[in-house]
């Protein structure tokens, strides 16, 4: 009887609760198995992902969540556009490709640049330690090891959790688990500071929409004047008399 009012107390907070729009962005290295975990969670088979080239934004509901995820590439010539999703993004997920080695001080460099951009600073972060399937993959605490994770999210003020997972091993229901229970706690995390992130957020976004205003009318700009130089000098060339008169 207890555990029946219990449940009913608990469903109500739930179904009073806000339904909460999240936007997420996921980035790491190429091949590290971003696309393939985004459309695991769609419920989409992983298999024969291609590399990204530029981004995918998918949708999803997660609970009282309506989530945004922007999956990005992770070329190393894509990675320049990551900053422009930063501003709007409540929470980052990381995916790690634990069975690459070599490039473990390349992921580490990637992951400080993110947490030390100032529109990601302090937002919470999920580490996927993807592919851990793979013979040889790293462990959840050799992946901390190798990235300094800990002082990393320390410095930068990232709640942070890392999950080993493998976004190959099942996808929709039968998804990792690991995948499933992290995403559940940066969705969590960022409820609980939501009405400050939310302002962050807010404040953020009209000042990138301002930049972008600004780059696009100067860049207008620049266009005119180019387009007017051009003119000038055909006229030159084609009626020289004219500009002697003048
Ligand atoms: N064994 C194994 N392979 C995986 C796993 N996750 C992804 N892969 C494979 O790794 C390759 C790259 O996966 P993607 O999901 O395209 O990687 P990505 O991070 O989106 O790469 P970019 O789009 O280039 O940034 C693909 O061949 C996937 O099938 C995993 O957990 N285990
Ligand atoms: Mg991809």
């Amino acid at each position: 009887m207890f555990s029946l009012m219990a449940n009913c107390c608990s469903w109500l907070k739930r179904w009073r609760e806000p339904v909460r729009k999240v936007t997420l962005v996921m980035v790491g290295l190429d091949n590290a198995g971003k696309t393939a975990t985004v459309k695991g969670i769609q419920g989409e088979s992983p298999e024969d992902v291609a590399p990204t080239v530029g981004f995918s934004k998918i949708d999803l509901k997660q609970g009282r969540f309506e989530v945004t995820i922007f999956d990005l590439g992770g070329g190393k010539r894509i990675r320049g556009i990551w900053k422009n999703y930063y501003a709007e993004s409540y929470g980052v997920i990381f995916v790690v490709d634990s069975s690459d080695a070599e490039r473990m001080e390349e992921t580490k460099e990637t992951m400080s640049e993110v947490l030390r951009h100032p529109r990601i600073s302090g937002k919470p972060i999920l580490v996927l330690a993807n592919k851990q399937d793979k013979e040889g993959a790293l462990a959840e605490a050799d992946v901390i090891e190798c990235l300094s994770l800990e002082k990393l999210v320390n410095e930068h003020k990232c709640l942070c959790q890392i999950e080993p997972c493998s976004a190959v091993m099942g996808y929709g229901k039968k998804i990792d688990k690991s995948i499933k229970k992290g995403l559940y706690w940066l969705l969590h995390i960022i409820a609980q500071d939501f009405d400050a992130l939310y302002e962050r957020i807010q404040k953020d976004t009209t000042e990138q929409k301002a930049y972008e205003e600004q780059e696009k009318r100067e860049r207008a700009e620049r266009v005119r004047k180019i387009r007017e130089e051009r003119y000038f000098f055909l006229c030159d060339f084609l009626f020289p008399e004219e500009k002697e008169i003048v």
